[in-house]
């Protein structure tokens, strides 16, 4: 990791994972794979996600927000933070609750990354925080538009408006406040699991860790006879 980035992680920047419970993740797969299917992938995200940070950059601090205690109890198994969101006011509310957490713990920078990126690669995220030596909103944009990390110093530096098309919302954002913005595409970066093609792209990625819930897709026909 080169001195920018150093000095940055050594000015205090918190990792932020919002996650729901599994039970309620994923539910644009809920009509092409079982519960259970479903869940079990959520999880294996989420897992790989704290398992990342742990491996990758022992130095940053990471934050779990989420309404379901089993998921703040993962979070903990690995060293993560954790605030308890009672999930009334969706993904923004949710982070705008841990955002308070992290400028009241003394953070000058705020990493938020969701627990559904199928594949995390070290070097992306090293970029994305060089990245911030010189603009204080840093967007890795989604496939679909969205926001897959969003980099703010100060972690408040701009109002969170994730949803459709969210990650030109941020940067419009960024622009309002007089703030500089470098919105990044990163090929790993850009692809959380949403839907059914999300997966398949991720198994050509990594095929050993996803092949298993490829097989878990319910074809339509088959999905007419569940019904
Ligand atoms: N704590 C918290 N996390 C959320 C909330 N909504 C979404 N997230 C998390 O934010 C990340 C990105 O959310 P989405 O892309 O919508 O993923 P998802 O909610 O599992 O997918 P869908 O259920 O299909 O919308 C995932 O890690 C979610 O678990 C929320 O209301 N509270
Ligand atoms: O990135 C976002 O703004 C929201 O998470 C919505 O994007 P999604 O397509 O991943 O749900």
């Amino acid at each position: 990791m080169n001195s920018l980035e150093n000095t940055l992680i050594e000015d205090k920047l918190c990792v932020v994972i919002p996650m729901k419970s599994p039970q309620r993740s994923k539910q644009r797969l809920a009509n092409s794979m079982t519960n259970e299917a479903r869940e079990s992938l959520s999880l294996n995200l989420f897992h790989n996600t704290l398992a990342f940070f742990q491996e990758h950059f022992p130095m940053l601090d990471v934050l779990v927000v989420s309404e379901s205690l089993d998921v703040l109890g993962l979070a903990q198994s690995y060293e993560a933070n954790t605030l308890f969101d009672d999930g009334e006011k969706g993904l923004n509310g949710a982070l705008d609750f841990a955002c308070d957490w992290v400028k009241k713990s003394g953070y000058d920078s705020q990493l938020i990354i969701p627990g559904d990126i199928a594949v995390l690669n070290p070097n992306e995220i090293r970029e994305l925080i060089g990245a911030a030596y010189d603009a204080e909103v840093v967007i890795a944009v989604a496939k679909d538009g969205g926001t897959n990390a969003l980099l703010t110093s100060p972690p408040d530096a701009i109002e969170f408006e994730y949803g459709n098309q969210s990650a030109r919302i941020h940067k419009g954002n960024a622009f309002e406040n007089g703030l500089t913005c470098h919105s990044l595409n990163f090929t790993h970066l850009a692809l959380d699991i949403d839907h059914s093609e999300d997966l398949k792209q991720a198994v050509i990625r990594a095929p050993e860790r996803f092949s298993a819930w490829k097989k878990c897709l319910i074809s339509p026909i088959k999905e007419r006879r569940y019904a």
